[in-house]
């Protein structure tokens, strides 16, 4: 008998991942492929499209291996999801006309403010603050700097969006995706022309939208040979990686998911678009046809901890085995992770990273017991910006979270119970779903958290956590020079 697959592709910030989905919401094979992102100069953080082919070929080609004693596969749709915010120019023939600009990247500074400064109605309806890794404050940036390549572009692309061009041919992102760009009007659905217009930058750059689920074009030929997948599958519009995950887990109203790949993100569903006059979240809008989701979003997690292993030499399993030696506090030393500085929740982009309290006597796994307790702090600091309290229970996914005393470490920091999704990539299952509606199969249950849950061990991380909040927000001084937060 065959069975009737459905793959979907993550294009992450450090990497490729595949699954193909059978109907009966059974993972039959994963993938996946390094990427890593360049940095030509401090603060900046680009990838070149031709690279993540590369490792789109790979690691679809491992995905089909890996289920290949399964001789009766077919698959039948393809969905795409990938990192949010970043910039993509292609001309008219679909092919970039400079690197990929990501959200890591820290170069237009000044556009964001200048983006701050933006009338108020008009910052208002994007209802996000204004950081300078998001779409609009790069593509200023391009056009201050590189006017011909904003002359030669024909559309602005999120990351997902260029693969789904390259694997069929036709432009255009999705909601989700577009909700993330600093151009969208988030309450009305739709692009902010006036926005855009406001900045001085040209709309017609701003691509056609469809819907998630909605199918955008058929695989190509050429591009089906290099895969190893049928021609003419319908390929969806897919989704942004953080709500295709929420599909994976089927995050309800009420729960909250934290994801941690380079990045980490703490979500929770909303009905409500409406956003304060200087939000610490973002809002966006869910995969589905309705729905917003708040998402407190941390810079820099696993691409901090990746810095601090490449810098010492270390492997992962040395950085992990950190996370369960030693004793609360790392004796002292105190990691700040703000590589790229630091969204939710400081909101600011010009804060550097810094390692404190290093003493002679301290050896490569102090620091890097620091290194994985910073990065647990700043998840816990974000989760202090989201409007309710965290819940007993929280869902967890993502690459960076694969190790369980890296697990233990961030239960034990955040104190509430955690409930893994055992999934290379949430966001790949994610897009996998999005693709059943094209290929006019039965939608795949959701809903998926297979792991052992993650308790609390009560070791208490309370006074080196008020340590790192003394350096990342130093209390106030009252009259009689005491300190208060
Ligand atoms: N070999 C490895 N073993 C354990 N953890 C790893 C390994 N490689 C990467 N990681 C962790 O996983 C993170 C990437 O997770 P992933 O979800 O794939 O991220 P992204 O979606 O950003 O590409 C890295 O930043 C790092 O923290
Ligand atoms: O920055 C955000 C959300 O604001 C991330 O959702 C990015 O999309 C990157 O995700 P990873 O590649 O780190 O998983």
């Amino acid at each position: 008998m065959t069975t009737e697959a459905l793959l979907g592709i993550d294009l992450g910030t450090s990497g490729v991942k595949t699954v193909l989905l059978a109907a009966s919401g059974e993972i039959l094979s994963e993938g996946s492929a390094d990427c890593p992102l360049h940095s030509a100069r401090a603060g900046w953080a680009e990838a070149d499209p031709r690279d993540w082919w590369i490792a789109v070929v790979h690691a679809v080609g491992q995905a089909v291996a890996r289920c290949g004693t399964r001789s009766a596969v077919a698959v039948r749709g393809v969905g795409v999801t990938g990192q949010m915010h970043g910039l993509v120019l292609v001309d008219r023939h679909g092919d970039p006309v400079r690197p990929a600009l990501l959200w890591p990247d820290r170069r237009a500074l000044a556009q964001s403010e200048e983006w701050g400064e933006l009338p108020t109605v008009l910052r208002g309806r994007l209802a996000n603050p204004i950081t300078p890794g998001m779409t609009g404050p790069l593509l200023s940036w391009v056009a201050e700097h590189e006017p011909e390549h904003c002359a030669t572009a024909d559309r602005l692309l999120l990351p997902k969006d260029w693969l789904r061009l390259r694997l069929t041919g036709a432009v255009g992102t999705d909601p989700s995706d577009a909700s993330a760009t600093l151009l969208w009007d988030v309450a009305a659905d739709t692009w902010s022309e006036r926005a855009v217009e406001a900045m001085g930058l040209p709309s017609r750059l701003l691509p056609p939208v469809g819907h998630s689920e909605a199918t955008a074009g058929a695989l190509r030929p050429a591009e089906a040979a290099e895969l190893g997948l049928p021609a003419g599958i319908p390929v969806v519009f897919g989704a942004a990686d953080t709500p295709a995950a929420l599909l994976a887990t089927g995050l309800r109203p009420g729960e909250v998911q934290l994801t941690i790949g380079s990045g980490a993100q703490l979500v929770s569903l909303t009905d409500d678009p409406s956003a304060a006059p200087q939000p610490l979240v973002h809002l966006y809008r869910t995969a589905r046809p309705q729905g917003w989701y708040r998402m407190a979003a941390v810079q820099n997690a696993g691409l901090a901890l990746d810095w601090v292993r490449s810098l010492l030499g270390a492997d992962w399993s040395e950085v992990y085995a950190a996370a369960a030696e030693g004793e609360p506090g790392a004796d002292g030393v105190t990691f700040v992770p703000y590589l790229t500085g630091e969204r939710t929740p400081r909101m600011d982009p010009t804060l550097a990273s810094t390692f404190t309290g290093l003493r002679l006597g301290h050896d490569r796994r102090t620091i890097l017991r620091a290194a994985v307790e910073g990065v647990a702090f700043a998840i816990r600091d974000a989760a202090s910006a989201l409007p309710e309290p965290l819940p007993d229970v929280i869902r967890l996914a993502g690459g960076g979270i694969r190790d369980d005393r890296f697990r233990a470490l961030v239960a034990d920091v955040l104190d509430v119970e955690l409930s893994p999704v055992e999934l290379r990539s949430a966001s790949a299952v994610g897009a996998a779903i999005l693709a059943a509606a094209g290929a006019g199969l039965p939608v795949p249950p959701a809903g998926r958290a297979d792991g052992s849950p993650v308790r609390p061990s009560g070791r208490d991380h309370s006074a080196a956590f008020d340590r790192y909040r003394d350096l990342v927000e130093p209390p106030a001084e009252d009259e009689f020079g005491h300190g208060h937060h």
